[in-house]
């Protein structure tokens, strides 16, 4: 046990200060790089009903997502909605897949930000390691944080790709990567991204795609809509900050632009089920705006950070119809920030911001 072997080339110590030396029969591990994890929220393998239904049951079945009675929700979940959501849901997801690479935009995107991430950061501290993962679904959380240590990762910071936090979101990224953890014997340190709804690369960037999209229509909104997800009004009435920064990013960007209240107007969308959701609810704003005269209006999501279904096929979809249907003529959706320049400034904002104490990347 006590006897030191040494190491073999290209092999690193498994214990810091061990040298170049290891006890016999210990096994050698990476040690040293740090690595960067950005997670967003998830997608299913394919739009048919089996992967479909995989996708909602892990996602519905998450306590921080859904906090009805755990029996009362199992009853409801596999006997209700696991039974009709699947198909409906996969139809459409059909018609925002991405067919070449048979994944959902989500994916496709958040590989993208990784990538481009490494080639932004990676070049600054040769210990710095970007990957991807997804919260439900694939690649998930704990394989992905497995890979990272397996490349000498020991430390991490997890990126919940979400600029608000929110417990149904922020917190079950974490969640996941702590139960991940859990099952290690030499974990990695882990440190969490803080949320950044006043990150100013982010509100710069949400008000340049603004400017530069409504710039290039030939007619002009009378006034823009900011549609965060919705959350149950209940997690709200607990303590969950999220509606704040939802409000406090708005208003930001309002300022950034100059705009008077009233131009920039917050909604909030998607909801689940019969109860509650935040207030004031996006499509019925938008019918109601119709109705009332509004001809012409434009749609950002600036709480997405990457387009997916929710943005494609609900806003740029959903939503356009119902305004049209309502009497309204003229409606824009303004796309999420993607892997765009603004979106890829604002993730290494956040990144460099939190890396601080273990790189001194800027
Ligand atoms: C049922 C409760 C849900 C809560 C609470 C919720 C909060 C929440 N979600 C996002 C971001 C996304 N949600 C997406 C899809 C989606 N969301 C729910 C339910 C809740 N979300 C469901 C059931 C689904 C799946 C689609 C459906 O069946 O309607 C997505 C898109 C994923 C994709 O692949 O395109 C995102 C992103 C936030 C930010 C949030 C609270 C702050
Ligand atoms: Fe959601
Ligand atoms: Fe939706």
């Amino acid at each position: 046990m006590n006897k030191i072997v040494p190491v073999p080339a290209g092999t690193v110590a498994a214990q810091p200060g061990a040298g170049t030396h290891l006890p016999a029969g210990h096994p050698p591990v990476k040690v040293g790089k740090i690595g960067v994890l950005i997670v967003n929220l998830g997608t299913p393998d394919g739009t048919d009903y089996w992967s479909m239904r995989r996708y909602l049951k892990e996602f519905l079945s998450d306590r921080r997502v859904i906090e009805v009675n755990r029996v009362l929700w199992w009853f409801i979940l596999n006997v209700i909605i696991l039974s009709i959501r699947p198909q409906a849901k996969g139809k459409d997801y059909a018609t925002i897949w991405n067919n070449e690479r048979n994944e959902g935009p989500l994916r496709t995107i958040t590989r993208s930000q990784a990538e481009q991430l490494t080639a932004r950061i990676g070049p600054l501290d040769d210990r710095l390691v970007v990957d991807w993962a997804m919260r439900y679904g694939n690649p998930s959380v704990a394989s992905r944080i497995e890979a990272l240590q397996q490349q000498g990762c020991d430390r991490l910071l997890l990126v919940p790709l979400y600029p608000q936090y929110a417990a149904a979101t922020s917190a079950t990224v974490a969640d996941a990567a702590f139960d991940a953890l859990k099952k290690m014997r030499w974990q990695p340190v882990l440190r969490v991204a803080a949320p950044w709804p006043d990150e100013p690369a982010y509100i710069e960037a949400l008000a340049n795609s603004i400017t530069t999209e409504l710039a290039g229509l030939d007619w002009e909104p009378e006034l823009v809509i900011a549609s965060f997800h919705g959350i149950p009004k209940e997690y709200f009435d607990k303590g969950d900050p999220y509606h704040c920064y939802c409000y406090k990013t708005a208003r930001l960007v309002r300022e950034r632009l100059g705009w008077p209240e009233g131009k920039l107007k917050v909604t909030f969308q998607s909801r689940f089920g019969k109860a509650e959701w935040l207030q004031p609810y996006t499509d019925k704003t938008i019918e109601a705006l119709a109705q009332s005269g509004v001809k012409k209006i434009a749609v950002i999501t600036p709480g997405f950070v990457a387009d997916c279904l929710e943005t494609l096929e609900e806003i740029a979809g959903e939503n356009a119809e119902i305004f049209h249907h309502a009497g309204g003529e003229k409606f824009h959706f303004i796309p999420c920030l993607n892997d765009s320049e603004g979106g890829m400034n604002t993730l290494e904002a956040v990144v460099k911001r939190e890396l601080r104490g273990w790189a001194e990347i800027g």
